[in-house]
């Protein structure tokens, strides 16, 4: 999503995890090795497995053959987004085969040769490419992932020297994908609205030229789970995030609810959504971007797919007046949606901090 790289930025020597882990199985080097606070496993970080991310059925919400039926799972889609800010949904209508083919393309693509994927390499300070985004100098702690990053969306965000042309399907799917799970976020807009009890369309002026960015996450086997991060804990600059688990992947995304990690069950086919940064403002509030973090597993790797929804650049972003009252006083002040962009992607992965931009201190 860069719409323009940094420059002179050190970040030093980044050891590919996928290396080190044929190479020396068992070596986790020291900016892999979290500080105390922040490893998967202390107390303060607590897991909590029985509590479950809402599912919602898609085919029940568009079923307006069965208003009931469809209320119902509008009120439910609403909970989820309060209460949650995550929510897989099953019964999408996405074709199967297609979202097998996406993390057939994705899983060969990270299995290539370092020097056949460095070709594609992103450069410091950008987030686009094979590599690790979000890295800003040699102190900072990394993550125990590979990731490739693409704009898709609108098309002057494309860099198409980075779109691998290894695998040869890998372009063709992953356009494919993107058209599909676009119209799934343009249609889960629609029913964010409706729970909203806004009018359907309220949220696609903004949308009319959306960003849409791609985000490979591999993550290998890691001997020692209990001291690195798959993924930094954030909340997502979009307004929805679409996120694909590939099949036979080990458990890894936590959500942060009530002050514990939640896991995400994998579910068949179903696909993960959460909300963005960016309804959180539009909703003042009342739909959340809540953190979010990847940990690893000592046997199995783990593959996401993760597409990123979000308005268009030029558009100012504030909180829909139609949900700021008296009770529920504005909270965000007004930005440029690429001005926010540009701030996300020029700071570390840090929870919610990239929203303090916008938060408006309300004093009592
Ligand atoms: O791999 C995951 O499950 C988390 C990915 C994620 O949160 C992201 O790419 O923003
Ligand atoms: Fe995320």
């Amino acid at each position: 999503m860069a719409p323009a790289p940094i420059s002179s930025i050190k970040v030093g020597h980044i050891e590919d995890v996928q290396e080190l882990r044929k190479v020396q199985p068992r070596r986790i080097p020291q900016r892999y090795v979290r500080d105390v606070t922040e490893r998967p496993t202390t107390v303060a970080n607590s897991t909590s497995s029985s509590m479950q991310v809402p599912l919602i059925d898609f085919s029940k919400l568009i079923n307006i053959t069965n208003t009931d039926q469809s209320q119902r799972e509008l009120s439910k889609l609403a909970a989820a987004c309060e209460e949650w800010g995550f929510f897989q949904v099953i019964n999408h209508g996405i074709d199967a085969e297609l979202l097998e083919c996406i993390e057939k393309v994705a899983k060969k693509f990270f299995l290539l040769p370092l020097e056949e994927k460095q070709k594609y390499a992103m450069a410091p300070g950008t987030i686009q490419g094979y590599g690790h985004a979000f890295v800003f100098s040699e102190d900072q702690k990394l993550d125990w992932c590979n990731m490739l990053a693409l704009g898709v969306e609108p098309f002057f965000i494309r860099n198409p020297k980075l779109w691998p042309t290894n695998p040869a399907q890998f372009s063709d799917t992953l356009d494919m994908y993107s058209v599909v799970i676009r119209k799934l976020c343009q249609m889960l807009l629609r029913f964010i609205a409706l729970s909203l009890g806004l009018k359907e369309n309220v949220f696609n002026e903004m949308f009319g030229m959306a960003v849409q960015a791609v985000r490979m996450n591999y993550y290998p086997p890691c001997s020692r789970p209990d001291l690195v991060l798959g993924l930094s804990p954030h909340s997502d600059g979009s307004a929805l995030t679409v996120l694909q688990q590939a099949k036979g992947s080990a458990v890894g995304l936590q959500i942060l609810k009530d002050d514990k990690w939640v896991p995400v069950q994998p579910v068949p086919n179903a696909l993960v959504i959460n909300i963005g940064d960016t309804i959180e403002v539009l909703t003042n509030g009342k739909y959340k971007s809540v953190e979010h973090r990847a940990v690893t597993h000592k046997e199995k790797d783990r593959l996401s797919i993760v597409t990123f929804y979000a308005p268009s650049y030029e558009i100012e972003l504030f909180p829909l007046p139609e949900l700021v009252d008296e009770n529920r006083p504005c909270m965000y002040r007004k930005f440029n949606h690429g001005e926010y962009s540009r701030h996300y992607i020029n700071n570390k992965l840090q929870g919610k901090k990239t929203l303090e931009f916008t938060k408006i201190q309300l004093t009592k």
